[in-house]
């Protein structure tokens, strides 16, 4: 079979200029000596650096890599991987893409140093392994680190209306600053009702039918962030336009950016083609992204300024010059996508770790009830967040222990720039590996993979002064700018359900509790990473708890 190209990974530090070759600007390192020729079986090639059993799914890619027993590769060996044994290029590209989430999953992994280069078709990008790193380049150094890649993809389907997309300056600051307004800490607090609200029928779903709980967790984030944004309110039960609209555009989106998904991203002059060139398919899938993108920027939009929704964000757009109207629309538009999947992932990791953690649940059940009464007597509101540090410290964890977005969102460098003596060219994608940050050792204790809040708790069971969440929502002045937002929306959810509901392990037909590994469950590869489908059993406390749900009214 004939060879397609070779990935080269590098690990796990970087070489000094000094010690290296450089290649347009870029260094190269020796080739390891124990590199097998070219014509190796693909799976023996990754012996060394990354685990063979990750390869042939993929989508198990980086699940299976953060358990996977592996010898720490020599510091600046070079690992040749040949790309062979692929019958069309597509497979090919698709593979490509598998190695470098497997080649970064390795990364993730402590026997990595703190900052790793991956090299593939003259694609540079450096991973962040490091705590202390992440702080001096996406902090201190800001002004370099704070870009988006350039992927053909991304200019296609047009992603840089939206702020997460656009490259560092004027025009990402001015959408930036709205987004920021809308959000910050003390705005946050205004949605605080919608929250509430629409996290009473959360409960009431879940009373309900209790076997649907993934499509109720789907449900509620988007359900405030709709009606946050446009004054909205999602129809319960039914099928909604303008959700269908966004879900599909989440995921049209999510699919095509996955790294090598599309042959454009390896030949960028190909975006010049026709789609009726053969190979160029990806300029009708990027035409009828646009066409979504354009829908979920404008619909609800139209809806906010035909209802006269008074919603914050909106109120500005009533006389609003061209220009401002269209940042509006834009700014808005993101809220749903940025919000929703990321928001999702989060809770259903919770409900996960709270079926693997029985006495993490009653512990944190334990202090809701001393503070409110018997289970179903009060509704939980945010005047008790400061009287419930465990339940706080259960927000962090599950932040923490499974990070939704591992390897965050790629950053680019705006300028070149020398770190500890190595030459990080301009232009090069820089990935803070979130992972990596929340399971430090020194910061994290020594058992990083356990879900265990008690490492965010003094031994009087104060809070720890440092805010660990926010390393999940990056460093810098990239930062999610909804961070607020969604721990509030997270904080209400579990507090009423770990307050309303007992979460078990499901049972299996003949009656035992069905086995998952609660040190390493399964979670997908994808950029947002969600827990791969699993049951759960979900009952009321007491009785007291379903009358009360059962109830027409719910509290506001
Ligand atoms: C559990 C929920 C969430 C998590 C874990 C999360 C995490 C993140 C992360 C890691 C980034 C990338 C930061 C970087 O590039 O360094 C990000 C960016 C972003 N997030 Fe979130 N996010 C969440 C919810 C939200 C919500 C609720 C909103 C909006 C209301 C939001 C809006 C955004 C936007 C607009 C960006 C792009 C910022 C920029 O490029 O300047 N996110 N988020």
């Amino acid at each position: 079979m004939p060879v397609l190209g070779h990935l080269k990974t590098i690990h796990p530090c970087l070489p000094s200029r000094a010690k290296t070759r450089s290649h347009g600007g870029v260094p190269v390192q020796r080739r390891c000596k124990g590199s097998r020729s070219a014509a190796g079986d693909i799976l023996g090639w990754f012996v060394g650096p990354v685990s063979a059993t990750t390869l042939p799914t993929g989508s198990t890619a980086l699940s299976t890599a953060y358990s996977a027993p592996r010898t720490r590769p020599n510091c600046g060996d070079t690992y040749i991987v040949p790309v062979a044994r692929v019958h069309e290029i597509g497979t090919a590209l698709r593979l490509v893409s598998v190695l470098l989430y497997a080649a970064w999953a390795h990364a993730l992994t402590e026997q990595t140093g703190p900052l790793v280069h991956v090299e593939a078709f003259n694609t540079h990008v450096f991973i962040v392994n490091s705590l202390k790193i992440a702080r001096e380049l996406f902090e201190k150094r800001s002004l370099v680190y704070s870009s988006r890649p350039w992927v053909p993809m991304f200019e296609l389907t047009e992603l840089t209306d939206f702020v997460v997309g656009q490259p560092y300056g004027e025009e990402w600051r001015w959408h930036r600053r709205t987004m920021d307004k809308q959000f910050r800490r003390e705005s946050a607090k205004l949605y605080r009702s919608i929250h509430t609200q629409k996290i009473h029928a959360f409960l009431r779903r879940l009373n309900d039918h209790p076997e649907d709980f993934a499509a109720h967790v789907r449900a509620l984030p988007g359900a405030t962030i709709m009606s946050t944004v446009y004054g909205y309110d999602v129809p319960e039960y039914t099928q909604d336009r303008f959700i269908e609209v966004a879900e599909e555009y989440n995921r049209r989106v999510t699919v095509s950016f996955t790294p090598g998904a599309q042959i454009v991203d390896f030949f960028p002059f190909l975006r010049h083609f026709p789609a009726w060139v053969p190979g160029c398919g990806f300029q009708k899938s990027a035409q009828e992204i646009r066409a979504l993108k354009d829908e979920v920027k404008n619909q609800p939009f139209g809806y906010a300024l035909e209802h006269k929704a008074l919603v914050k964000m909106l109120e500005e757009a009533q006389a609003g010059t061209d220009d401002e109207m269209e940042m509006l629309r834009r700014v808005s538009g993101v809220s749903y996508s940025a919000a929703s999947d990321t928001t999702v992932s989060a809770l259903m990791t919770f409900f996960l770790a709270m079926a693997l953690y029985p006495a993490i649940q009653r512990k944190a059940q334990t202090e809701i009830d001393d503070l409110l009464g018997a289970p179903g007597g009060k509704f939980p509101t945010f005047e008790h967040k400061a009287s419930l540090p465990y339940v706080e410290a259960v927000l962090r964890e599950v932040l923490c222990w499974r990070p939704v977005l591992p390897l965050s969102v790629p950053h680019a460098t705006s300028a070149e720039d020398d770190y500890g003596g190595y030459f990080i060219p301009k232009e090069t994608t820089v990935v803070m590996n979130i992972w990596a940050l929340t399971h430090e050792e020194s910061t994290y204790g020594s058992d990083p993979n356990a879900f265990n809040p008690d490492r965010f708790l003094k031994p009087d069971g104060t809070l720890l002064e440092a805010n660990h969440t926010s390393l999940a929502f990056g460093l810098g002045p990239r930062i999610c700018p909804g961070r607020f937002y969604a721990e509030d929306v997270l904080w209400l959810t579990f507090v009423s359900v770990l307050a309303f509901f007992d979460i078990g392990k499901a049972m299996t037909t003949e009656g035992v509790e069905s086995e998952v590994d609660a040190a390493n469950p399964p979670y997908s590869d994808t950029t947002i990473s969600h827990p791969l489908p699993f049951k759960c059993s979900i009952k009321p406390r007491s009785t007291v708890v379903k009358d009360l749900l059962g109830g027409v009214s719910l509290q506001e």
